[in-house]
């Protein structure tokens, strides 16, 4: 099964994807949370993209129909920057942008639930979010199965919830953990790269989503590939960093050069991306 998933059909489609980020550079628009920033920008930068940390909705209007991909991320959701989130989404589905949502903590509160499943009637192309996000999404649910913004599930368990997910929003939904799943609500891929270090640095879910949005922007009309793309080469960037990483702080630094540094070899022969 190992032997089968690596290479095969994927990893050259994920290289071909990557290399299209490098090339085309699109821009994407990310409005995302405090705690994030820096990472996301920093990763969106390593693999080719032009990150654009634009949030105000005065702004969106003149800015959002320039960009490639529109990223948005409610980790430190408030009050004021919710309207920001519900104009720019407007905007890319007025324009025609691919946009992607990464629904931090989904189920923390019934504020967060609600604005998520707003945002959600606004049409993302993906949704990308840990397994207790998807659960608490797909079930419309806040409280009992969501512990702050890690993951109290294992991925495995949220393979139904996101096929349900992905049918009523028609978005493309992928949920992280040792092992990524993607689907369409009709196909499942998954994709079994990265290393267990990645959870202990904030914010490695949310710059994953940020590269997800890249990869669709440069091909939108293959969203399920491209964000299985962007999940392997991400983990598959881990790996390799990990090798020269002491602890979390290093292998921030170390999946940022390496996701720089990443060569056709190393993405042939590591992507590990199937159909379930
Ligand atoms: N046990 C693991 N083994 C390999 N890779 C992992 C593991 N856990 C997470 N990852 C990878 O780490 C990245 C972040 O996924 P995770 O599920 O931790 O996101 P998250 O909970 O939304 O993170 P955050 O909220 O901190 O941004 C993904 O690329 C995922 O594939
Ligand atoms: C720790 C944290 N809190 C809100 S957003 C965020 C970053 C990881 O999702
Ligand atoms: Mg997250």
């Amino acid at each position: 099964m190992e032997d089968e998933e690596q290479g095969g059909e994927w990893a050259p489609k994920a290289w071909a994807h990557l290399s299209s980020v490098r090339s085309l550079s699109p821009l994407i628009q990310c409005i995302t949370n405090f705690v994030s920033m820096d990472l996301t920008a920093n990763t969106l930068l390593s693999a080719g993209a032009s990150p654009a940390m634009l949030h105000s909705s005065s702004e969106s209007p003149d800015f959002t129909p320039q960009v490639h991909a529109l990223y948005i991320n409610v980790g430190t959701l408030s009050d004021g920057w919710l309207p920001a989130m519900t104009v720019a989404a407007e905007l890319a589905t007025k324009f025609n942008k691919p946009w992607i949502l990464d629904p931090v903590a989904a189920g923390a509160s019934g504020f967060r639930l609600k604005a998520c499943l707003d945002l959600l009637s606004l049409k993302p192309s993906v949704i990308r979010g840990n397994a207790s996000e998807i659960i608490a999404l797909a079930n419309a649910s806040f409280g009992s199965s969501t512990r702050g913004v890690d993951s109290s599930h294992d991925s495995t368990d949220a393979v139904e919830s996101a096929k349900s997910l992905a049918n009523s929003s028609g978005a493309v939904v992928a949920v992280s953990g040792a092992v990524d799943f993607i689907t369409d609500g009709n196909r499942v891929l998954r994709a079994r790269n990265g290393v267990p270090m990645m959870q202990k640095i904030t914010a490695t879910g949310c710059a994953v989503t940020a590269l997800i949005a890249a990869f669709v922007a440069i091909d939108p009309s293959h969203a399920l590939e491209a964000t299985a793309s962007a999940l392997a080469v991400f983990g598959v960037a881990g790996e390799i960093g990990m090798e020269m990483a002491r602890g979390p702080a290093s292998l921030r630094m170390h999946l940022i050069d390496s996701l720089h540094g990443l060569d056709q070899t190393a993405v042939i022969s590591r992507v590990k991306i199937s159909a379930l």
